[in-house]
C-alpha cells in the first residue's frame, strides 16, 4: 500500500498519461546499443560502423563495382553496384538497404554482404538514400521505391530480384514490399526479403528521440508503417518468399515488432513467410556477419536463391 502510493505520487505526474519512468523505458527499447551482451553502448556502435566499412571495403576489392549509379535526380538517389566474379546466365540481384535509424549510415559502408556473395555470381546493390534532417519518411521510402524501378530497368536479365534490409532499412524494405506500382512505369517481381532486425510500426517510436531529427507526425508515421499495409503487401508481393529476421539480443520491444509484422503476414493467407530468431546475436553483428559466407542467414539467403 504503502509502495504503491510512493509510486504513484513520485512517478505518475497529475494530468500525463505517460510517466517519466515508462518514457525512460521507452526510449532504452528504442536504444539497440544498450541491449549488447558484448560491448558498451558507444563500443558496440564504433565496432559496427568499423566492422561495415572494413567489408564494404573488401568488397570493392573483391568485385567490379559501379560505384554512385543515379537512380533519380537528387544529389543522395544514388546506387552501387557490386558485380559477380562469375560468368553464368542464372544471376539474381539483392538491393541492400542500410540501417541506422534513418539518421546515421550510408551507401559508403553497406557493400559488405558482397564478399561472400559475388564469387557466388550474385549482384549486391547497396542504395543510397537521403537520411534525416535532409530527407524525411516520405522521401526515403519513396527514393528505396524509385531504386528498385530504376534497377530493375537497368538489369532487366537478372534471374531474380531480392531485397535485404537492417534495423530502418529492413522498414524501408517493408515498405517497398508494399508498394502499389500501379503510379510507377514497371510492376518489380521481388522474389525474396530479408527484413532483419526491423521496425514495422513507427507509433511507438514517435515520442522517443529517434523522431527528433525525423519530426513524423502520426499521419505520416501511420502511413509509413508496414503493420497498417499488410493487406497492400499481399496485393503486391503474393510470390514473395519473406525471412523475418531478429537478433536473440535485441531488445523485448524490437523483437516484439519482429513478432507482431510476422504474426500479421503469416495469418494473411497465400504468403510465405518465415520467424528467424537467430542465435547469439545482437542488433548490430545479425547484419555485420553476412560478410561471413559460412554465417546462417548468409546461407540462408544463398539457398533462397538457389545459390547454395
Ligand atoms: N541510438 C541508437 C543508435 C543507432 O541505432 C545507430 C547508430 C549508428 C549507426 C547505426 C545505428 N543503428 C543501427 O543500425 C542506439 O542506441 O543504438
Amino acid at each position: 500500500m504503502y509502495s504503491r502510493l510512493v509510486s504513484e505520487t513520485l512517478f505518475t505526474p497529475p494530468n500525463t498519461g505517460c510517466n517519466v519512468l515508462q518514457h525512460k523505458e521507452l526510449e532504452r527499447q528504442f536504444s539497440p546499443s544498450q541491449w549488447s551482451h558484448r560491448m558498451s553502448a558507444d563500443d558496440v556502435i564504433k565496432s559496427h560502423v568499423t566492422a561495415l566499412k572494413e567489408g564494404t571495403e573488401r568488397a570493392r576489392g573483391l568485385a567490379q563495382t559501379l560505384l554512385n549509379v543515379p537512380y533519380g535526380e537528387g544529389e543522395g538517389e544514388k546506387l552501387d553496384v557490386y558485380v559477380p566474379t562469375t560468368t553464368s546466365l542464372d544471376v539474381p540481384l539483392v538491393i541492400y538497404l542500410h540501417g541506422g535509424y534513418w539518421q546515421f549510415l550510408s551507401k559508403e559502408e553497406s557493400g559488405f554482404m558482397a564478399v561472400p556473395l559475388v564469387h557466388k555470381g550474385v549482384v549486391v546493390v547497396a542504395v543510397g538514400y537521403d537520411i534525416a534532417p535532409k530527407g524525411n519518411m516520405d522521401v526515403m521510402v519513396s527514393q528505396v521505391r524509385r531504386s528498385v524501378v530504376s534497377v530493375i530497368q537497368q538489369y532487366s536479365h537478372i534471374s531474380g530480384l531480392y531485397l535485404c534490409g537492417h534495423s530502418a532499412g529492413a522498414h524501408l524494405a517493408a515498405m517497398i514490399l508494399s508498394t502499389d506500382w500501379s503510379q510507377y512505369s514497371v510492376t518489380p517481381q521481388i522474389k525474396g526479403a530479408f527484413l532483419v532486425s526491423g521496425i514495422y510500426d513507427l507509433l511507438p517510436i514517435l515520442s522517443t528521440y529517434v523522431n527528433e531529427p525525423l519530426k513524423m507526425t502520426e499521419e505520416v508515421a501511420l502511413r509509413n508503417s508496414p503493420s497498417q499495409l499488410v493487406p497492400q503487401l499481399k496485393l503486391s508481393s503474393s510470390n514473395c518468399d519473406i525471412v523475418v529476421a531478429v537478433a536473440q539480443n535485441d531488445s523485448p520491444e524490437f523483437r516484439k515488432q519482429s513478432e507482431d509484422y510476422y504474426k500479421a503476414l503469416e495469418s494473411t493467407e497465400g504468403l510465405k513467410v518465415t520467424l528467424e530468431d537467430v542465435p547469439n546475436t545482437d542488433h548490430f553483428n545479425i547484419i555485420e556477419q553476412l560478410v561471413d559466407g559460412d554465417y546462417h542467414l548468409t546461407q540462408l539467403l544463398l539457398k533462397m536463391m538457389g545459390k547454395s
